[in-house]
């Protein structure tokens, strides 16, 4: 039985310490909403699912009002947490530490531990939502490992390639993932 999931990676935020949860869209983020739901509107999609982060939530929201639907949040779908300090050059660090799963910085978590908690929140869905379609607000690495875990293919050179926001098409037979598809037209 065929299961889609629509990996939607956020539109652009704007990036301020500390506000991770919190924060929301810029301007241009807010414009590109519109084209996701454009996107996907027409998909047939039954259920949306979120990060609980708020830049996730607002990049499907509209989507959600088209489709009269509402969304369900997971805490363990949330963005990596990184550290409990504040990092320099944090995006480079997880990207020299991409490989070494079980790296991570004080008071944050490793790939691997981002990994297993997104992980066994997906496998329910697959499980729950069998033969839907589901469309799932999500952030650059907790998508890339989650996809990861399915195909090890999905690894740094894509999480280098994702643009905000970005979508993907993903179609499991029961918990095998058979195909990934872009389905943003990449105008940005
Ligand atoms: O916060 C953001 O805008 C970034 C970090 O560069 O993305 P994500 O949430 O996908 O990690």
């Amino acid at each position: 039985m065929n299961t889609i999931i629509y990996m939607v990676r956020h539109a652009e935020s704007p990036y301020n310490e500390g506000t991770e949860r919190t924060r929301g869209l810029t301007a241009k983020g807010k414009g590109d909403v519109e084209k996701i739901t454009e996107i996907l509107k027409e998909e047939g999609i039954d259920v949306i699912i979120s990060s609980p982060y708020n830049r996730a939530i607002l990049s499907i929201e509209g989507l959600a009002q088209h489709l009269e639907l509402d969304i369900e949040t997971f805490e363990d779908l949330r963005e990596r947490d990184f550290s409990s300090e504040i990092i320099e050059n944090l995006m480079s660090v997880i990207s020299d530490k991409f490989y070494d799963f079980d790296y991570s910085l004080p008071g944050g978590e490793s790939n691997s531990e981002c990994q297993n908690r997104s992980i066994a929140v997906i496998k329910n869905i697959l499980k729950e939502h069998a033969g839907k379609k589901i469309a799932l607000g999500t952030h650059g690495l907790v998508m890339t490992l989650m996809m990861n875990y399915f195909d090890s293919s999905y690894g740094l050179d894509f999480l280098n390639q994702l643009k905000k926001p970005d979508i993907y098409k993903l179609r499991f037979e029961n918990l095998e993932l058979k195909e990934g598809i872009r389905l943003w037209n990449g105008d940005v």
